[in-house]
């Protein structure tokens, strides 16, 4: 339990830059010389098979655990949104958005960050008034408040429903094409890893096993098959088209 999450200064300097990074459980290695670089503005995808460390690397960038080697640079604290919301039930949506911000301008700018998510007429309502969907909106919204060089989702999209998935996919395309944060997006769904990602990694036995560019809709279905291949998907039962 040794180094842990360091600035990094330049304006040119990555979201995050992961180098040598090694986590263990006790005896259980869980990441061993994992190297990850992520640029401003760039969406990437982390897949992997249950239990490989996904959520152990993303906890680490978010500075919510200790590292046992290497280094992870980054320019500012990162921004999470968890599979759950994470809403105070007791402040209204405008004070978890403003997250105990003392400024004089905290209500204007949740008003400002709510409203880019769809949920501008909403700053005095209440947590438990939310749908699952605008739950997490409000989570998104918390996130972009800290203006984040680099945003983590660790699966925020996997309790939605199909519709209200694909409604906060294009949401979340539109939020980082207009914040450019760097985003490192955990997901189970390779599709909706397809959808969002410009780099779709893959994680294996304590690092990035595999590493695929998205590029236009063309290599989409290719991209699908490679990907369900690594994760060891094979269909022995090919479903016919
Ligand atoms: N606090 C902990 N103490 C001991 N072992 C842990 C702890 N947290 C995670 N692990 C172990 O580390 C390994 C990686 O867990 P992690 O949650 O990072 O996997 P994951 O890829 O996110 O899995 P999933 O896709 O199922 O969420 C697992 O074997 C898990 O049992």
């Amino acid at each position: 339990m040794t180094l842990h999450v360091v600035p990094s200064s330049t304006a040119a300097s990555p979201a995050v830059a992961v180098t040598h990074l090694y986590r263990a459980y006790g005896s259980r290695v869980v990441i061993e010389n994992l190297n990850l670089r992520i640029e401003r503005g760039e969406f990437v995808a982390l897949l992997g098979e249950s239990g490989c460390g996904k959520t152990t690397l993303l906890r680490a960038l978010a500075g919510l655990d200790p590292i046992d080697g290497g280094r992870i640079a980054a320019p500012r604290r990162p921004a999470v949104v968890f599979q759950e919301h994470r809403l105070l039930p007791w402040d209204t949506l405008w004070r978890n958005v403003a997250l105990g911000l003392q400024a004089a301008d905290a209500r204007e700018r949740a008003a400002a960050a709510l409203a880019e998510v769809g949920l501008g007429d909403r700053l005095d309502d209440w947590p438990r008034n939310l749908s699952g969907g605008e739950a997490q909106r409000v989570a998104l919204a918390r996130a972009l408040m800290q203006e984040p060089e680099l945003l983590l989702l660790d699966e925020p999209f996997a309790a939605l429903d199909a519709l209200t998935r694909i409604r906060m996919h294009h949401l979340v395309r539109e939020l980082v094409a207009t914040h450019r944060p760097g985003v490192l997006l955990v997901t189970h769904d390779v599709d909706e890893a397809i959808a969002l990602a410009d780099r779709i990694l893959v994680m294996r036995d304590g690092r990035i096993a595999f590493e695929h560019r998205t590029s236009g809709h063309g290599a989409r279905s290719i991209a699908r098959a490679e990907l369900l291949a690594e994760l060891g998907v094979v269909a022995s039962h090919p479903i016919p088209a």
